[in-house]
């Protein structure tokens, strides 16, 4: 059973499906990611110029960091036809064919989830990307024979939470990776900001800031907590002055959202590493075990912020609670605890 992480999961949720409205449109628009926006800049306005198909892109990073909404922006910003999938959606390679003989010429073809594609589907995926042919299989038995299509010039953008899972050929074929990094405190709070104007919700800066910093480093997280704030700011500030630093504090703590914007889930994870481990290190599967949570979450969706925000190392022999998670927790690191001795692993 995987428990409700409720406001903070940065995974995508029902009510998310509102969050489209809070979307950036344009690369301008789009706040932080400072260097992946600036080398998509300079590529797209590069294709642009030469009337060419812009390369494949890869845009890898935790949940919630923008990775859809840049391959939106991405087709936008080109003015060509954007056409979106998932890996786990394509079951044949039939799906994909028919896919991809229905794009334009320097289309955008979205697949989320990519490290989740079947590998049979993946080896379409090469020369479609490599050289824009299709080679398919009609037909079964002495009968079958193969026949080679022509595709049209088309861009590949691509999201995964890990470039690590992927094939070495495949992520080998994409020639702008961009890593999304976790978003700084200011960043969130220009996000903050602009959501709660196109609200219409009057929100203070030290309320928009008090939101960015309780984010997880994460503008789905931001979203969803101001809306929350919004919620509590409706029913407990009845004569809808601008609300400010306390109310959004009062609010996010109401929701269990810690000072560092950490929620049940994280602190669980962190209590666990150092009360049973006596602050490890432990492997991630003891650890997704004793917390009934699938390895993938912890990895995918739990440890990031954790590890950048130095909660947690993640090295060679286990997960190890660093100095700082030690001191969130109110905890005195015990003298056997020295997570210095072991190696850290590098990330994706
Ligand atoms: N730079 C940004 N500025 C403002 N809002 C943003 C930014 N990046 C993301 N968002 C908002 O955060 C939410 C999540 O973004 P998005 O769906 O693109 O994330 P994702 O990386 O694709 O997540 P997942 O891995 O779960 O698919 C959206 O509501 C989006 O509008
Ligand atoms: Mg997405």
């Amino acid at each position: 059973m995987t428990e409700q992480r409720g406001a903070l999961d940065p995974a995508r949720m029902e009510e998310d499906l509102g969050e489209g409205a809070l979307r950036p449109q344009t690369l301008a628009d789009f706040t932080g990611q400072k260097t992946s926006r600036e080398n998509l800049s300079i590529f797209i306005e590069a294709a642009r110029n030469r009337d060419e198909a812009l390369d494949h892109v890869l845009l890898h990073g935790p949940p919630g960091l923008g990775k859809t909404t840049l391959a939106q922006i991405v087709a936008r910003e080109l003015g060509v036809g954007f056409r979106a999938t998932s890996g786990p959606v394509i079951q044949r390679a039939g799906d994909l064919a028919a896919i991809l003989t229905n794009l334009q010429p320097r289309d955008v073809l979205f697949i989320d989830e990519i490290h989740r594609l079947q590998p049979a589907i993946e080896e379409i995926l090469y020369p479609a990307m490599e050289d824009f042919q299709l080679d398919l299989i009609i037909g079964e038995g002495p009968a079958a024979r193969s026949v080679r299509i022509d595709l049209a010039p088309f861009t590949l953008v691509a999201a995964t939470t890990r470039a690590g899972l992927l094939a070495t050929p495949l992520r080998d074929r994409f020639g702008i990776p961009l890593r999304l990094v976790f978003y700084t405190p200011e960043e969130l709070q220009l996000i903050v900001a602009r959501g709660a104007r196109k609200l219409g919700f009057a929100l203070t800066d030290a309320g928009a800031g008090e939101i960015a910093r309780r984010s997880r480093g994460t503008p789905r997280i931001a979203g969803r907590l101001l809306r929350r704030v919004r919620d509590f700011a409706s029913v407990g500030n009845p004569d809808s002055a601008p609300v400010g630093a306390d109310l959004a504090d009062a609010a996010l703590t109401r929701l269990e959202v810690d000072s560092l914007g950490l929620d049940a889930m994280d602190r669980r994870y962190l209590r666990r590493i150092a009360e049973f481990h006596n602050g490890g290190p432990v492997g991630v599967e003891t650890l997704a075990a004793a917390l009934a949570e699938a390895r993938d979450t912890l990895e995918d969706v739990i440890e990031p912020y954790l590890i950048q925000e130095g909660l947690v190392l993640r090295t060679s022999r286990g997960r190890v609670l660093g100095e700082r998670g030690w001191r969130h927790l109110g905890l005195v690191p015990p003298p056997s605890a020295q997570g210095g001795q072991y190696d850290l692993l590098a990330e994706d």
